[in-house]
C-alpha cells in the first residue's frame, strides 16, 4: 500500500519580491532607508550619484549576461536611475518632506505597474536558470533565442539544455526537452521549414529534428553555412568490410558520416538524369562488393553502362573473374537471373536452417562461405513499371518483388534505382518494402513526398545540386546529405582489388543456379565483349579466406544441406544409390566442384539423411512429378493432373502445411493462384527427416 504524506509549504520570510506589488513596496522601503542613512551620515550627493552610475553599469552587465531583451533593460535602467537620482537629491536637501516621499511613492507605483510588461521573457529566464549548470554562458543567448523562436512558430514551449557548435563551424546542434503536455518530436519536426525561415538561415541551410536521449527530448541540427555545396571526397577504402556494418555513402551537413544498413534492408534510390544517382549506385556497389561476406549482381538493360567499369579489368584479362558476380544487360538474362536468385533465397531457408538453430540466431549468419547477395537494378523504373504489358518484364518484376518480400533473412536484398518517384514507375509496395530510401537532387516536391511522405522535411530548396539528396533509414527522420564523389578512375582500381578478394557463392547457391549460373560469365563476356577468353578456374569455387581479422563468421565451416539437389524430390536418385555413390565422393565432387573437405561434410550429411529417410506419401511424389522443373503450378492444373477437386487438393496439401501462394501468378497466359515447388519440397524433406507426421487422409490417398 502506498501512503501519501502531505507537507505544508514552509513560510517564506525572505524579502525577495514575489510579484509586482511586493516588488514596488520593497523598492520603496529600500530606497527610503538608503536615503535616511545617507542623510544621517551627511553623505555628499556626489557619492550618491556615483553609486547610481555604478548600479546602472551593473544592471547593463547583468542584463547582457542573462540575455535580457532591450525593452526590459531600458525599464531596469529607468528604475535604477530614478531611485539613484532621488537618493542624490535628498542627500543634497532632506528626505523628510512629504513632497519627497510622494515622489518616491509615485515612482515605486509606476515601476510596479509596468513590471509585468517587462517580464514577458520570464519562461526563457526560468529555463536559463535550469540549464545554467550545463550550458556555458556564451551559448545561453542562442538557447534562449531558439526557445523563443520555437514558441513563436509552433506554440511549443521547449527547454534547450545543450548547444554544441560543429567542428566544421557550419552550424550547431541543440538538445532540448519537450513540454510535459504530450507534445511529440514529430510535431516539432513538421515545422523545420518554418523554423529555418524564422531564423533567417541562408538559402540551402536548414533545420533538422532528430531523436534525443529519450522520447521526451529532441536534437535539432541548425545549419548556418551550406556544406552541401562543397564536394565530399570518396573514402577510397578497399579493405574487406562486414555486410553487417553500415555502408558509408557520404556526409551530412555537419560533416558526420551518412551511412545506410545493407544486411537486412533493401534500398530504393530515385534521381533524375544528372542528379548524381549513378555516383551513389557506384558507391553502393563499392560498399557491398568489398564485403568479405557480400556479393553483388547488376541488372542494367539500358546497355549495361553501370556495370561496365566494374567488369573492365576482367574483360581485359587483368583479373580471373569480375568484381560483380553476375550482370544482366538484356531481358532474357535478367529473367533467368531473378528466377534463380529467388530460388537461391528460398533454398537457403532450408539448406542453412540448422545454422540458425546451432547459433541461436533469428537471422541467417552470413560469412565468407555464405555471402549476402545484393541485386542492383539500374533505372528499374522500366522493369518495375506497374503498367507494362510485356510478359517478360512482368515476370522479372514479379521475381524482384518476391525477392524483396522473402530475401531479407537469407541475405538477398535489392537496390532499385529509378529516374522518377511516381506510381507508374515504382509501385507503392516497392517503396514500402524498401526501407532505405534515397532521393537525389530534384525540384519536384511531389516526387520526394511520394518517396518519403508529405511534411517529412524533404524540402528541395535545401539541396544544392548534383550529388546532394535526402535519405531515410528505418527508425530515423529524413536527412539531407552530400554523396561522396566517386570517380571512374577510382572504380578501375577497386574493380581489380574486389575481383581478387571477393567471396564466391556458397555451394548450395551454385547447385541451385545450375548451368545457368555456372555459364553466366561466358554470356557476360559475350554481351560486353573485349579481351581474351578466360575460363573460371576450379579453385575459384573454393570457399574464400576471410580477411585477417574478420567479424565472427560462425557459418564458415558449415556445409549446405542435402536439398541442394536439383530437380525436386521426385527426380532425386534412389537413396540407396546415393549412399553407394557418395562412398566414392564422386557425386558432389563432380557435380559441384567442391573442396575435398566440403565433399566429406556433404557426404556425411547425406548418409545421415538416407538413414533417417522416411517414405513419402504418393500425393507428394506425384505432385512433385507434375510440377517438374517449374517453380510454380496453378492449383487448377495440379488438381486436374491428380484427378482431384481443387478443394480436396487444398485440404490434403494443407494437412502437410502446404498452402497456395497469396498472390496469383502467370502460367500459360493466365494469372491464377497456385503452389510453389519449394513448399512441396520442404514438406517432403520434413517427412523424410521424421519432423512431419503424414496425416492418415494423406497417407491413404489415393483411396482407390
Ligand atoms: N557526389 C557528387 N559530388 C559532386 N558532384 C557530383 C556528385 N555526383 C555527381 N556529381 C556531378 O553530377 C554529374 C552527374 O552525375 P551522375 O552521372 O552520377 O548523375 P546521374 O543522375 O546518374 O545522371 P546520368 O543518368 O545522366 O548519368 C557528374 O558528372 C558530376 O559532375
Amino acid at each position: 500500500m502506498t501512503t501519501t504524506t502531505k507537507t505544508r509549504p514552509m513560510a517564506d520570510w525572505s524579502l525577495a519580491p514575489r510579484g509586482a506589488v511586493s516588488g514596488a513596496v520593497n523598492g520603496f522601503l529600500g530606497v527610503a532607508a538608503l536615503a535616511a542613512a545617507a542623510h544621517a551620515v551627511e553623505l555628499a550627493p556626489v557619492w550618491a550619484a556615483a553609486g547610481t552610475a555604478v548600479s546602472a553599469i551593473g544592471s547593463i552587465a547583468h542584463s547582457a549576461e542573462v540575455g535580457t531583451h532591450t525593452p526590459t533593460l531600458l525599464y531596469r535602467l529607468c528604475c535604477v536611475l530614478g531611485a539613484g537620482s532621488w537618493v542624490a537629491y535628498t542627500a543634497a536637501t532632506t528626505p523628510w518632506t512629504s513632497g519627497a516621499f510622494y515622489t518616491l511613492g509615485l515612482g515605486a507605483l509606476a515601476a510596479g505597474a509596468l513590471a509585468p510588461w517587462f517580464r514577458i521573457k520570464e519562461p526563457a529566464a526560468t529555463a536559463r536558470t535550469t540549464r545554467a549548470a550545463v550550458i556555458p554562458r556564451r551559448v545561453a543567448q542562442v538557447a534562449a533565442e531558439w526557445e523563443q523562436r520555437i514558441l513563436d512558430v509552433t506554440r511549443i514551449r521547449v527547454e534547450i539544455t545543450d548547444v554544441r557548435t560543429w567542428d566544421s563551424k557550419a552550424g550547431y546542434t541543440l538538445t532540448g526537452l519537450l513540454p510535459l503536455d504530450g507534445t511529440t518530436r514529430q510535431q516539432l519536426a513538421g515545422a523545420c521549414d518554418q523554423l529555418a525561415a524564422a531564423a533567417r538561415l541562408p538559402d540551402g541551410c536548414g533545420v533538422e529534428v532528430a531523436k534525443g536521449p529519450h522520447r521526451g527530448s529532441f536534437v535539432m541540427h541548425v545549419m548556418t553555412v551550406n556544406r552541401l555545396t562543397e564536394d565530399v571526397d570518396w573514402h577510397g577504402d578497399l579493405s574487406a568490410r562486414d555486410i553487417h556494418e553500415p555502408a558509408w555513402l557520404g556526409e551530412h551537413r555537419d560533416s558526420s558520416p551518412m551511412t545506410v544498413p545493407l544486411r537486412e534492408e533493401s534500398v530504393i534510390l530515385v534521381g533524375q538524369k544528372g542528379s548524381g544517382k549513378t555516383t551513389v549506385l557506384h558507391g553502393l556497389i563499392w560498399e557491398a562488393a568489398r564485403c568479405f561476406n557480400g556479393l553483388t549482381a547488376v541488372i542494367d538493360v539500358n546497355g549495361g553502362s553501370l556495370a561496365q567499369p566494374w567488369l573492365h579489368p576482367w574483360l581485359e584479362g587483368e583479373t580471373e573473374r569480375p568484381a560483380i558476380d553476375w550482370v544482366a544487360s538484356d531481358l532474357d538474362e535478367a529473367l533467368e537471373m531473378t528466377r534463380i536468385l529467388v530460388e537461391m533465397a528460398i533454398d537457403r531457408k532450408t539448406s542453412y536452417r540448422h545454422l540458425k538453430v546451432k547459433h541461436n540466431l533469428s537471422l541467417l549468419p552470413l560469412s565468407a562461405g555464405l555471402p549476402s547477395y545484393q541485386l542492383l537494378v539500374d533505372e528499374g523504373g522500366e522493369l518495375m513499371s506497374t503498367t507494362t504489358r510485356d510478359p517478360i518484364k512482368n515476370e522479372i518484376r514479379d521475381n524482384i518483388e518476391e525477392l524483396l518480400r522473402i530475401g531479407r533473412d537469407a541475405g538477398f536484398n535489392t537496390i532499385i534505382s529509378s529516374l522518377r518517384a511516381v506510381q507508374d514507375m515504382v509501385s507503392p509496395d516497392v517503396i514500402k518494402q524498401s526501407r532505405v530510401k534515397i532521393g537525389m537532387f530534384c525540384d519536384d516536391e511531389a516526387e520526394l513526398a511520394y518517396l518519403f511522405g508529405w511534411n517529412k522535411g524533404a524540402d528541395p530548396d535545401e539541396l544544392a545540386g548534383p550529388g546532394t539528396g535526402f535519405y531515410r533509414v528505418p527508425g530515423a527522420t529524413v536527412r539531407p546529405f552530400k554523396a561522396g564523389y566517386l570517380k571512374h578512375g577510382d572504380i578501375a582500381r577497386a574493380a581489380v582489388t574486389i575481383a581478387n578478394n571477393r567471396p564466391d557463392l556458397d555451394a548450395a547457391g551454385i547447385a541451385v543456379g545450375g548451368d545457368v549460373y555456372r555459364d553466366r560469365l561466358t554470356r557476360m563476356r559475350k554481351a560486353f565483349g573485349g579481351g581474351k577468353e578466360v575460363a573460371l578456374p576450379a579453385e575459384k569455387l573454393r570457399a574464400p579466406q576471410p580477411p585477417a581479422e574478420p567479424a565472427p563468421s560462425p557459418a564458415r565451416t558449415s556445409a549446405p544441406h542435402l536439398t541442394v539437389l536439383r530437380g525436386g524430390v521426385a527426380s532425386w536418385p534412389d537413396p540407396a544409390e546415393i549412399a553407394a555413390t557418395a562412398a566414392a565422393g564422386s557425386l558432389f565432387a563432380g557435380q559441384y566442384d567442391l573442396e575435398p573437405e566440403r565433399v566429406e561434410t556433404l557426404r556425411a550429411e547425406q548418409v545421415h539423411e538416407v538413414e533417417a529417410g522416411r517414405p513419402l506419401p504418393e500425393l507428394l511424389v506425384r505432385a512433385l512429378q507434375v510440377i517438374g522443373e517449374d517453380r510454380r503450378i496453378h492449383s487448377v492444373a495440379l488438381a486436374r493432373a491428380l484427378r482431384l477437386e481443387q478443394g480436396e487438393l487444398a485440404a490434403l496439401l494443407g494437412a502437410l502445411g502446404v498452402r497456395t501462394l497469396p498472390n496469383p501468378f502467370e502460367r500459360g497466359g493466365e494469372k491464377l493462384r497456385g503452389y510453389e515447388r519449394q513448399h512441396l519440397e520442404e514438406a517432403a524433406n520434413a517427412i523424410r527427416r521424421g519432423e512431419l507426421q503424414v496425416p492418415p487422409e494423406v497417407a491413404d490417398w489415393p483411396a482407390a
